[in-house]
C-alpha cells in the first residue's frame, strides 16, 4: 500500500458484520480512498447505521444539505434480505404513523427475491400492510400473467404472500400500447397524488414517494433507463416508454428521472460480480458530467439513498 493510500485507508473504519448468528472478519477496503466516492462518502460504525445487520457502512452528506447517501456492504445475500426487511419496516412504520400512508415503489430483477424476508415473520404479523401502496418503477409491455412481467414477479414472490389490499397495488394496464400504458400510469398517479395517498415534493413539483427499490443492471441502468437512451434526460414528463430496450423484453414503461430523484428515500439492490464494474464507475470520482450512467444519475434533492451490495459487487473498488 502506498503512503498516500495507506492514510486514506486510515480514514475508514471496517466494522465486523453485527449479525450475532456470523463471526466472519470485517471486511477489508485498504486501498479505497476517502475522496474516491462521491460525495466524501465515510465509512461509520454500525451504531450510527439504522440498519444493522451489516457489514461495513459508508454515509455521507451528498451534494445538497438534506440529500444522505450510505453503501452498505453485506457478508450473505442472507444478511442483506434481512436488513433490506428491517429497513421497510421502520420506514413503514414511520410514515404510516406520518401521515396514514406508505408508498412503496417496485423494480424488477433479483430485487424481489431479497423482500422475501418481509413476508415472515416477525415482519408478516408486524407491519400494518393497510398503509402499502404499492407501484412499479418500471413494467416490461407484456400481460399481467406474461413470464417476463414484472407484476407476475413480484405477485409470485412477495405480493401474494402478504396482506395488501388489492385496490392499492397500481399494475399498469396491459391492454394498453407502451405508450398507453405510460400515459395511463402516469394520469392514476395523479389522481393518488390529489387524493392524498401519494405526495408530492414542494421542493421538485413531481411526485414523492416514500420508498422506492431499484436494482441496477450490469451496464449502470436503473428502472427502464438505460445508458445513452435519450429518455434520460425527460424531465417533464413523470411516466414515459421504451420500445427499443437493450434488456428484454423491448417494450417497456419507466419513471422518470425527475420522479425517482424525488423520492424519500431510495434503497439501490447491487449484488454479485456482473455489478463491479458499473459499481466502480458509480463509486469513483472524477466522473465526467457527459457519461455519467442511469445509476449516477440517481440523486436525491432532499432524501437517503442506499446502496445495499455485497463483497463480488464492490469486488474492483477493494483491489483498487
Ligand atoms: O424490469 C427490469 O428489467 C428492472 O426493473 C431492471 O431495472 C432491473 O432492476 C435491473 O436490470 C437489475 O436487475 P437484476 O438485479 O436482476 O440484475
Amino acid at each position: 500500500m502506498s503512503t498516500s493510500s495507506a492514510a486514506a485507508a486510515a480514514a475508514w473504519t471496517s466494522v465486523s458484520s453485527v449479525n450475532p448468528r456470523r463471526s466472519s472478519p470485517a471486511p477489508r477496503f485498504p486501498a479505497l480512498p476517502r475522496g474516491s466516492l462521491p460525495g466524501g462518502l465515510v465509512w461509520s460504525s454500525p451504531s450510527r447505521s439504522r440498519l444493522p445487520p451489516v457489514a461495513a457502512v459508508a454515509s455521507a452528506a451528498a451534494g445538497e444539505a438534506a440529500s444522505r447517501k450510505k453503501l452498505i456492504i453485506f457478508d450473505a445475500e442472507e444478511d442483506l434480505a434481512a436488513s433490506l426487511a428491517k429497513h421497510a419496516a421502520a420506514l413503514s412504520a414511520k410514515f404510516a404513523a406520518e401521515r396514514g400512508a406508505f408508498t412503496v415503489v417496485l423494480s424488477g430483477g433479483s430485487l424481489v427475491k431479497a423482500l422475501r424476508k418481509l413476508a415472515e415473520p416477525p415482519y408478516l404479523e408486524a407491519v400494518d400492510w393497510s398503509k402499502w401502496h404499492v407501484f412499479w418503477v418500471d413494467e416490461r409491455v407484456v400481460p399481467k400473467d406474461h413470464a417476463d412481467s414484472n407484476y407476475k414477479l413480484a405477485s409470485d414472490e412477495f405480493l401474494s404472500k402478504v396482506p395488501i389490499p388489492a385496490s392499492q397495488v397500481y399494475a399498469i394496464n396491459d391492454a394498453l400500447s407502451a405508450e398507453g400504458a405510460a400515459e395511463d400510469y402516469e394520469a392514476r398517479l395523479k389522481q393518488l397524488v390529489k387524493n392524498g395517498a401519494i405526495e408530492m415534493s414542494p421542493v421538485t413539483e413531481f411526485p414523492k414517494f416514500d420508498l422506492m427499490l431499484l436494482g441496477m443492471g450490469p451496464d449502470g441502468h436503473v428502472a427502464s433507463l438505460f445508458p445513452g437512451h435519450p429518455v434520460v434526460n425527460e424531465n417533464h414528463k413523470w411516466v414515459t416508454f421504451v420500445k427499443d430496450s437493450p434488456k428484454p423484453p423491448p417494450e417497456r414503461i419507466t419513471f422518470t428521472f425527475p420522479v425517482i430523484n424525488s423520492s424519500a428515500y431510495i434503497v439501490l439492490v447491487v449484488i454479485g460480480a456482473g455489478k463491479a464494474g458499473a459499481v466502480h464507475k458509480a463509486l469513483s470520482e472524477g466522473q465526467s458530467t457527459s457519461d455519467l450512467l442511469p445509476v449516477e444519475m440517481v440523486s436525491l434533492w432532499d432524501g437517503e439513498l442506499t446502496w445495499f451490495t455485497d463483497k463480488p459487487a464492490v469486488s474492483i473498488l477493494s483491489s483498487i
